[in-house]
């Protein structure tokens, strides 16, 4: 595709986003009787079962649920690497089943940030060319090493991801998906491959992300402690939202019974 077809599918995602009415803004998703079936032969599994929920921008957000209760599903949907098999997801007010393919690509590219249980660096690659591998490709990055400072890894900027522990690497990707300056980040089961001292490390990375700016983080775990740092606690059950909890008082990652 040519710059200037780059430019104008851009300009046209802006221009989409930006004219949603102003009340819906302060909501990065909602979603509306979202459902999602997968046919596997014979046989169908209903991942998802009508989903209402809404996730203000701004908030750290943890998701909860047994294996199979749909939270990867759901994280993968909005995230816009899956597709519903019906309802709606609306992204800042715009329905994402709108979109074409490729503006599909834009939106995650300018607005989601990634983060999985399995860090994906490239292992011939530093710290800092991993993370100026999405800067390169983004219209509104940040320094890389000012991500991996955020992190605190500024000073392994020139270190191989061989060079570097499981937490280590995990911040690096951490720093990778934020320093596009994403809306969202969407961490799945981010501290899964963790022990619980540098789990701690990659949670305070995730935090610091969310306040300094105000990034939208949506955390997929198992460990239910972990959701003693979130300002919603989003539970899952048999491909439906069961609860949603408001947490009052949040604690600091230090302060949690892993
Ligand atoms: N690509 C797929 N094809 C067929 N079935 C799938 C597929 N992906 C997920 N499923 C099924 O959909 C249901 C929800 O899976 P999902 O991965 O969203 O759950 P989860 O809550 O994230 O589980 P976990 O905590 O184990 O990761 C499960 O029954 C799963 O087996």
């Amino acid at each position: 595709m040519t710059h200037d077809a780059k430019q104008s599918l851009t300009q046209n995602f802006s221009e989409l986003t930006n004219s949603v009415n102003k009340a819906e803004t302060t909501y990065s998703f909602k979603t509306q009787r979202l459902k999602k079936i997968y046919l596997s032969g014979e046989t169908q599994v209903q991942a998802l079962r009508g989903v209402d929920i809404e996730i203000p921008s701004g908030e750290l957000v943890v998701m909860l649920g047994p294996s199979g209760s749909g939270k990867s599903t759901f994280l993968n949907i909005i995230g816009g690497l899956d597709q519903a098999s019906s309802g709606h997801v609306y992204f800042k007010g715009k329905d994402l089943a709108t979109l074409t393919s490729r503006e599909l690509t834009y939106y995650r590219r300018e607005n989601i940030g990634f983060v999985f249980q399995a860090y994906n660096l490239v292992p011939s690659l530093t710290a800092l060319e991993n993370v100026a591998l999405v800067t390169e490709i983004s219209p509104n990055p940040m320094d890389p090493l000012e991500a991996l400072s955020i992190v605190g890894l500024k000073e392994r900027a020139c270190h191989f991801p061989s060079q570097m522990s499981g937490g280590e690497q995990q911040r690096v990707a951490i720093a990778r998906a934020l320093a596009k300056q994403p809306e969202v980040m969407l961490c799945d089961e981010p501290t899964g491959a963790l022990d619980s001292e540098t789990g701690i490390v990659v949670l305070k990375a995730l935090m610091a992300v969310n306040e300094k700016y105000a990034t939208t983080c949506i955390i997929i775990t198992h460990n239910a402690s972990i959701a003693q740092l979130a300002h919603r606690v989003i539970h899952f059950a048999d491909g439906e939202v069961s609860k949603v909890v408001v947490n009052q008082q949040r604690k600091q990652p230090d302060d949690i019974d892993w």
